[in-house]
C-alpha cells in the first residue's frame, strides 16, 4: 500500500477508536477501583485509554492512553517468560502448572487439593509468588531487576515501581502473605515469605502506559521477535507458552468468556491494565491489522474478575468489528 493511502487508512482507524472510546467511557461506571489495594482508589475510575502497535510501527492512541498506572498481573507474564528464559522451561514447570482454575486470582482453595501444594497457573497470585521466588538473582533487588531489564530490552526505555502503590499493598496483603507461607511449607517458595513478596509486590507496582504494554503485546504476537526493532527478544517457545497462559487463564475465572467472545491473549490487573497480542491471521478477511498488532488498554474501575469494565468492552468492539479472534 502507497504511504498516503496508508496514512488514510490509520486515520479512519484513529478516528473509530475515538468514537468507541467515547462510547464506552460511560460504562466505567459499571465497575469500581480496586480498593483492597488503597493507593489505586485514588486513581480517576472515568479514565478510558489505549494504545494499538502494529508491526511496520504504526501507532494509534486515544483517549487517557498516556496516563501511568501500575502493572499488577501483568506483571506475571513477563515475571514468568524471565524465569523461562532463565532456568528453562521444564525447570519452571516443575515448580508451577499450566491448567486454568475457574477461580478468582487470590484463591487459596486449590493449593490444598491440588499436587499438595503446586499452583495450577503462573497467572494467579500463588503461582506468579513461586515464580517470583525463582527469578534470576541472589537478592529481592536483583530478582526485581531482571523484570526490569528485560521490559527494557522489549520497550527500549528503563522502568522503575511505584513506591507508594508497592506500600499500599505490602501494608495490607494479608492474603498473599497467606498464599506464600502455604507455598513455602509445601516447598513451592524458593525464598524466605517476605522477600518473595517483596519481589512479587514490587513487580506489579512497576509503572507503564498504554503504549509500553502495546509494545511488549506486540512483540508476544510475534513470538518474541520485535518487529520494529528487528530483533528476536526471547524464544518462541517461551513466547507461545506465554501467550497460551494468557488465553486460558489471564483473566482467570473469565477466561473461557473472554476466549470465546474476543477471542485475544490478554492479560489484565486490578489497576485497570490490559495487554493484548494479536498474533498475524492466516485466514483472509477483509479487515485491518492482518499482520497482528499488539494492544494496550488502561481504565482503572474493574468488574468483579478484576479486569477494566469499560476496557474489555472496548476490546471486544475492536476485536469483532476487525475480526482479530484468533480462533
Ligand atoms: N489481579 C491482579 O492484578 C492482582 C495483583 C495484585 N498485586 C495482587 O496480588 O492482589
Amino acid at each position: 500500500m502507497k504511504k498516503d493511502a496508508m496514512d488514510q487508512r490509520t486515520n479512519q482507524h484513529a478516528k473509530l477508536i475515538d468514537d468507541w472510546i467515547t462510547h464506552y467511557r460511560p460504562f466505567t461506571s459499571q465497575g469500581k477501583n480496586a480498593s483492597y489495594i488503597p493507593a489505586l482508589e485514588k486513581a480517576n475510575s472515568s479514565h478510558l485509554g489505549i494504545s494499538i502497535i502494529e508491526p511496520d510501527g504504526t501507532i494509534i492512541k486515544s483517549g487517557d492512553w498516556e496516563v501511568t498506572f501500575t502493572l499488577q498481573s501483568i506483571s506475571k507474564v513477563i515475571s514468568f517468560i524471565v524465569t523461562c528464559m532463565h532456568h528453562g522451561i521444564p525447570y519452571v514447570l516443575e515448580r508451577v502448572d499450566l491448567e486454568p482454575t475457574g477461580d478468582p486470582f487470590d484463591s487459596i482453595i486449590r493449593l490444598e487439593m491440588h499436587k499438595h501444594g503446586k499452583p495450577f497457573n503462573p497467572m494467579i497470585n500463588a503461582g506468579a509468588i513461586t515464580v517470583s521466588s525463582i527469578l534470576p538473582g541472589e537478592t529481592p533487588k536483583a530478582k526485581l531487576e531482571s523484570v526490569l531489564t528485560l521490559m527494557e530490552k522489549m520497550v527500549g526505555k528503563p522502568f522503575t515501581y511505584n513506591e507508594e502503590v508497592f506500600r499500599s499493598e505490602w501494608e495490607t496483603a494479608n492474603r498473599n502473605r497467606a498464599l506464600a507461607y502455604y507455598l513455602k511449607e509445601t516447598g513451592y517458595l524458593d525464598m524466605d515469605v517476605e522477600e518473595a513478596l517483596e519481589v512479587y509486590l514490587k513487580q506489579c507496582s512497576i509503572e507503564v502506559n498504554t503504549e509500553d504494554i502495546a509494545l511488549i503485546g506486540l512483540v508476544l504476537a510475534n513470538d518474541g521477535y520485535h518487529p520494529i526493532r528487528k530483533e528476536q527478544i526471547l524464544p518462541k517457545e517461551i513466547a507461545r507458552l506465554a501467550k497460551s497462559l494468557m488465553l486460558t487463564c489471564g483473566v482467570y475465572n473469565n477466561s473461557g468468556r473472554f476466549a470465546a467472545f474476543i477471542g485475544i491473549p490478554a492479560k489484565t490487573g486490578v489497576s485497570g491494565g490490559i495487554m493484548a497480542a494479536v498474533p498475524p491471521r492466516v485466514r483472509q478477511v477483509a479487515s485491518p491489522l492482518l499482520e497482528g498488532c499488539g494492544i494496550g488498554i488502561y481504565g482503572p474501575a474493574i468488574d468483579e474478575y478484576g479486569s477494566s469494565v469499560a476496557g474489555v468492552l472496548l476490546l471486544e468492539k475492536i476485536a469483532n468489528t476487525w475480526d482479530l479472534s484468533i480462533f
